[in-house]
């Protein structure tokens, strides 16, 4: 463990500052690409950088960081001690390593939040070790990096509604935020925590449609990137079923009609279908190692 340690003000004491839970420590341990993209929300929600710090399993990424975001770096025990809320954001893979280092020294007041795809709360508890630890399990998506998140949270064994709530604040400000069960946590992870990767695909097969009926690829691009952007914002602000926004684009004996006819006969409903259970079941067998 190479974990970077910085110069770090002393702890704050977060129930004594105005603002209540705005105004605690939050550390995110293991700050890569999701860690990051969480860092940069809460600057630019107008949490000062001097509550938040990260921890980095290289030096050079530790550095990269504070330099970029002006935040401290710590090592993981640290960030344990110093900070009120500890978001751990490592990989699923790298989850047992990190609470194994971790469990010596989390204090019992600490709010732990897990960002990790199919590791459960109580896989986070057991395993810190912890009476009475709150933990909080949240899945998030890429979209964070421009406030336009899907984070959904669910509460562990000893999570009240102030922890959900300040996770919330954690959370809101890139983006919507819901409260599911924890039991859900696989099924959300399949639908909007992998969800961008699946508009990404299919954006990058149209374009591809696009060369096949020889447009430029630039020209392809921007025709199809705008028509989802268009086709997104109509889907978020109009309230209208999917169905219904389909409907109205498909015109009898038009074009709509004969590709949609193409995408029924090559299965691209079954196949979603399949994929995103195939997400699912790839969430639950991640706590297992
Ligand atoms: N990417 C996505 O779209 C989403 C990811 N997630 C979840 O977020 C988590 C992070 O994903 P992502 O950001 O893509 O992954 P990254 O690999 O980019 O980030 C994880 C970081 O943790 C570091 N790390 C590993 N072990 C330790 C340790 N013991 N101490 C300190 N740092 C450590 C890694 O270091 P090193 O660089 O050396 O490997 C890496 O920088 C995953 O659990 C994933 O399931 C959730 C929703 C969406
Ligand atoms: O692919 C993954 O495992 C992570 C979790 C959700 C999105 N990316």
């Amino acid at each position: 463990m190479t974990s970077q340690s910085t110069g770090i003000a002393p702890a704050h004491d977060g129930t004594a500052e105005p603002g209540g839970v705005q105004h605690q420590r939050v550390a995110v341990l293991g700050a890569g690409k999701m860690g990051e993209a969480l860092v940069s929300g809460m600057l630019r929600a107008g949490k000062p950088a001097a509550d938040v710090l990260i921890t980095a399993r290289r030096a050079e990424r530790a550095r990269e960081l504070t330099e970029r975001y002006g935040v401290a770096a710590a090592s993981n025990a640290q960030a344990a001690k110093e900070a009120d809320t500890l978001i751990l954001t490592v990989k699923p893979q790298d989850m047992a390593a990190l609470l194994e280092e971790l469990a010596p020294h989390v204090p019992s007041d600490r709010l732990v939040i897990s960002g990790a795809a199919g590791i459960t709360t109580a896989f986070v508890a057991q395993r810190l070790g912890v009476p009475g630890l709150p933990v909080v399990r949240v899945m998030t998506n890429t979209p964070v990096l421009v406030d336009e998140a899907m984070s959904a949270i669910s509460a562990g064994a000893h999570a009240t509604d102030e922890h959900l709530r300040r996770a919330e604040e954690i959370f809101r400000p890139v983006g919507k935020t819901v409260r599911v069960p924890e039991s859900q946590q696989d099924a959300v992870t399949a639908l909007s925590g992998s969800g961008p990767a699946y508009f990404y695909f299919l954006v990058e097969a149209m374009i591809d449609a696009g060369i096949l009926l020889g447009l430029p690829r630039a020209t392809a691009h921007e025709l199809i990137v705008q028509s989802a952007i268009g086709a997104a914002v109509m889907l978020r602000d109009s309230g209208e079923h999917p169905v219904k926004l389909r409907e109205a684009v498909t015109s009898p004996a038009g074009t709509t009609i004969s590709a949609i006819r193409e995408l029924e006969r090559h299965g691209v409903r079954a196949a979603l279908l399949a994929a995103l259970e195939a997400a699912r079941d790839r969430s639950r067998e991640l706590a297992s190692g």
